[in-house]
């Protein structure tokens, strides 16, 4: 295994008396793509909130890059170059895509109004954004209000948005969540350009188009509790997985994978 991004040791969170995470430990390795799949609330969303850091766990750690990270808030992770994006899209309608992901690089370099100061890093901040847009393939809509793009764009630049973060490692709820089946295929292509580029993905997914297109590793969460993991061709034929998760056939597409 190569070097290891993130890893939780024993993590569970309860709500009320129902364990949404039980006593997980996964690692994710830098450069791949792991998907994480389970059934409708097997823990997956949750997971990922322990992971940034929106929930605190009420047991586990996590790790990032070797520091616990367990208690740090989510901006002080994003800061140290975990991304992420949420199932609900998050843009501001009445700004321009192009608007949307420069403020957001803003508010990673913490700069604010300074940059009117200084030209040249406007200059360079322009240009890192011109350079996303173009990666989420949303370059002819830069100028287009965010409240004017169709859902799927909307969820381009949300992605875009949660690039100009420059994270090392992108954690994405479901990015296909609405789209068009129609759409996917361009999601695919984006999501492509975001690995070539070297980034990190931890990726909850239902679309298995998506699954199979991109997964190095698959992940399966049954009842918040881990289950198994590996390549997707031996996952999907795990009689544990088809048994405890499948019944519905879903991997039986991953089985017949090339
Ligand atoms: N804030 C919360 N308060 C109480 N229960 C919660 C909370 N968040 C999640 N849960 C419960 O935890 C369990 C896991 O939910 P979670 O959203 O993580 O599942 P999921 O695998 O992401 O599902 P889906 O595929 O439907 O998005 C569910 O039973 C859910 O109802």
């Amino acid at each position: 295994m190569g070097e290891i991004l993130i890893e939780t040791k024993d993590i569970g969170i309860s709500f009320g008396g129902h364990k949404a995470v039980n006593k997980v430990n996964v690692k994710l390795e830098k450069g791949k793509l792991t998907t994480i799949l389970g059934p409708n609330g097997a823990g997956k969303t949750t997971l990922f909130n322990l992971i940034s850091g929106l929930l605190e766990p009420t047991e586990g750690q996590v790790f990032f890059k070797g520091t616990d990270v367990t208690h740090l808030s989510p901006l002080k992770r994003i800061k140290m170059g975990m991304g992420r994006s949420f199932q609900l899209t998050n843009v501001f309608g009445a700004l321009t895509a192009f608007e949307n992901v420069r403020l957001a690089m803003q508010s990673k370099e913490n700069i604010g109004f300074k940059i009117f100061t200084d030209h040249r890093k406007y200059k360079d901040l322009n240009k890192k954004t011109d350079e996303i847009l173009e990666k989420v393939l949303l370059k002819d809509k830069k100028d287009f209000l965010a409240s004017e793009l169709s859902h799927g764009e909307q969820r381009k630049l949300e992605l875009g948005m949660v690039m100009a973060l420059d994270p090392e490692i992108l954690l994405l709820d479901e990015p296909t969540a609405g789209m068009a089946i129609e759409e996917v295929p361009v999601m695919i292509d984006i999501m492509r350009n975001i690995q070539n580029s070297g980034t990190t993905i931890i990726l909850i997914e239902h679309k298995m188009d998506m699954v199979k297109a991109l997964s190095d590793k698959l992940i399966i969460i049954v009842n918040g509790m881990f289950l198994t993991e590996g390549d997707p061709e031996t996952v999907s034929k795990d009689p544990e997985v088809l048994k405890a998760y499948l019944g519905g056939g879903v991997l039986d597409e991953l089985a017949v994978k090339g």
